[in-house]
């Protein structure tokens, strides 16, 4: 349902539906119209123009109504394209799989067969297969079926080679599951998405291809017609009467451009990717879409501040509110906590304070975030550009996606250096390795011309947290940096940021899930959930005193070391989907002190300066 929604969308791949449809509609109903008989000759009439005496496309050499003709002939060259496709798909689709499923000898022996079968041009090909078994429409047929057989079977051994290794086989294996099976249940489902693409994508090809066979003697014979042999007799009158050649002309390119355009939104429609807007190129910066007015500029002496921040993403019809109304600020050299489960909205507020969550999908809704006073959601491209790595940078949670594999990691942060200020090459290199040095990496004038995979996970956070540091940023904002390492690198990484922050009087934003981190570095913490602060405090206070039923539930999910016997509490029940967020307190659903008044209306943020929540039964707060 959702692929044809998505093909609708698509203007061009719905008009060639449509298209595609009205002939193949006129093709089936060929029998039934009111048209003369195909092959009735009348020498007297030939060559008659379109509208004229009742023939409304006119008459061939042979005066044969070209309307009845066009009809039927369409009706053969779509029977013959698609069953060509079908053949192809089939045979090519099997022996793709085979030599991907069981590689090796196999895949060699076969591969080598289809490379021989491609090295001919494919239309001597086809005319060699024609030859051999002679001309007709059936030996057409299978002439272009053969020919398009390696471009299945190298597609889908490609795609199968991919399968063949992955961990779902494998334990189909275990499971005690046949190579039949296997091929069946786990690849086959798995290709079959290529498979229609690839036939979607070639069968205009292969009805062009059967009508050049016939339009060179070889597919249709006389009297029947396809729209290649009606080409072909036609173009020895293509002066004294185009009619004949251009009307089945206009067909193929119907129908191969229909069909195209279709194969097309086939093949966008089927894409998960494509669905999911992942292969659509985001802005440079996310999409700014304020229905209010960005709250008043008043005198802000926080390094940052967050103003009722609203973020979301629109995909379709539908909307998820990922950030609804976020508000902090962060001084000078303070640490600030975001602490929440996964898919609290810690990740994506974190990306919208400097326009980086990707557009499409998500869009800045309202609020304002000012570093040192100014919004950066109202600043052009550049500014953004100076501001992102300069004042304020980065640290995300896997090193290895986020450096680029192919560059050394000294050069990487040479060119990070060079993007802010003018210094030179040996200048900026120098700097490189000084930082490299300050965040502990041994040996950091070595290290700095290894590549990313050359140094281990610890090694690469520590790169990725120099890498933040090479303009002397104000502010970094460290997205679960330690979250991918063992705990004992953790720890490291964590005193590393510690040391940083007081030598350089650093500000952070530290976003986790983990209290037990957040009680080593944070002076404050915010706690998120569906996409709200639900409380906020010193680290300390709110550690000792959690307010929000749901932050004393987060903090009893913390493993302490030495702390005796205790049974660790999970948090029932999953937050709520962003798209279908319930109304009142979202938190409501999985809390046991939840009533009615908690599931109405909207609950807000109260507390006393520095501490408040976002509960109307909070405990042990004097509000
Ligand atoms: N591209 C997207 N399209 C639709 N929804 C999205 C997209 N990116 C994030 N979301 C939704 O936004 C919400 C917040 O996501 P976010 O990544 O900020 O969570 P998080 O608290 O950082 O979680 P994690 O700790 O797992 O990173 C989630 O419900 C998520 O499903």
């Amino acid at each position: 349902m959702t692929a044809l929604k998505l093909i609708a969308r698509n203007h061009l791949a719905a008009f060639g539906g449509i298209v595609l449809l009205l002939v193949v509609a006129m093709a089936l109903l060929v029998p039934f119209l009111p048209i003369a008989d195909p092959d009735l000759t009348d020498p007297a009439n030939r060559l008659k123009r379109p509208f004229t005496d009742g023939a409304v496309l006119g008459t061939d050499h042979l005066g044969r109504d070209l309307l009845a003709r066009l009809l039927w002939g369409t009706q053969l060259s779509l029977v013959v394209g698609a069953a060509a496709a079908v053949i192809a798909a089939v045979i090519g689709s099997a022996i793709g799989i085979v030599a991907g499923y069981f590689g090796g000898r196999t895949d060699s022996l076969i591969m080598r067969g289809i490379d021989m079968l491609m090295a001919f041009p494919y239309i001597l090909l086809a005319l060699a297969i024609v030859a051999v078994l002679g001309p007709g429409l059936i030996n057409a047929l299978y002439a272009v079926a053969v020919v398009n057989i390696p471009f299945f079977a190298r597609n889908i051994r490609g795609v199968t080679v991919a399968l063949a290794h992955r961990e779902f086989v494998d334990a189909a294996r275990l499971s005690g599951m046949n190579d039949r099976q296997i091929i069946v249940s786990e690849i086959l489902p798995n290709v079959m998405p290529v498979i229609v693409i690839a036939m979607s994508t070639t069968v205009g090809w292969m009805i062009l291809e059967t009508a050049g066979l016939s339009f060179l003697g070889l597919g249709s014979q006389p009297p029947q017609a396809d729209l290649g042999s009606m080409l072909g007799e036609g173009r020895k009158l293509l002066i004294t009467a185009p009619h004949a050649s251009i009307v089945p002309g206009v067909m193929i390119f119907v129908i191969v451009m229909s069909v195209n355009l279709l194969g097309d939104g086939i093949r966008d429609a089927l894409d998960p990717r494509l669905r999911s807007g992942a292969l659509s190129r985001p802005a440079a910066a996310t999409r700014v879409d304020r229905t209010n007015n960005p709250p008043e500029t008043r005198k802000v002496d926080a390094l940052l501040k967050v103003e009722d921040l609203h973020t979301e993403f629109r995909l379709g019809s539908r909307t998820y509110r990922a950030v609804g109304g976020v508000d902090f600020e962060v001084r000078a050299g303070e640490c600030l906590g975001i602490v929440g489960e996964s898919g609290s909205g810690k990740s994506v507020t974190a990306l919208s304070l400097l326009g980086l969550v990707a557009s499409p999908p998500g869009v800045v809704t309202g609020g304002a975030v000012r570093v040192d006073g100014t919004d950066t959601l109202s600043m052009n491209g550049e500014a953004l550009r100076r501001l992102r790595g300069g004042r304020v940078a980065y640290v995300f949670q896997d090193p290895l996606a986020t450096l680029h594999p192919l560059y050394r990691v000294g050069d990487q942060m040479v060119e990070a250096i060079r993007c802010h200020r003018s210094m030179s090459k040996q200048a900026a290199w120098d700097h490189a390795v000084a930082l490299l040095e300050q965040v502990r990496i041994p040996n950091a004038a070595f290290r700095a011309k290894a590549y990313p995979h050359e140094l281990s996970g610890g090694m690469r956070q520590r790169v990725g947290i120099a890498l933040a540091l090479v303009n002397d940023p104000a502010l970094v904002i460290l997205d679960e940096p330690t979250t991918a390492l063992d705990v004992t690198v953790q720890a490291q990484v964590l005193a590393l940021l510690s040391d940083l922050r007081r030598e350089r009087n650093l500000a952070m934003v530290f976003i986790t899930h983990d209290f037990g981190v957040v009680s080593q570095l944070c002076d404050r913490v915010a706690v998120m959930y569906a996409g709200r602060i639900v409380e906020t405090g010193p680290t300390d206070d709110v550690l000792k005193t959690p307010s929000h039923p749901y932050t004393k539930r987060l903090i009893a999910c913390v493993l302490e070391l030495g702390g005796g016997r205790r049974v660790l509490s999970a948090i029932p029940g999953l937050p709520p989907p962003v798209d279908d967020l319930p109304a009142g307190c979202a938190f409501a659903p999985r809390c046991d002190k939840a009533n009615d008044q908690c599931r109405r209306g909207d609950i807000v943020l109260g507390g006393n300066g520095m501490r408040a929540v976002r509960c109307l039964q909070p405990e042990g707060l004097p509000i």
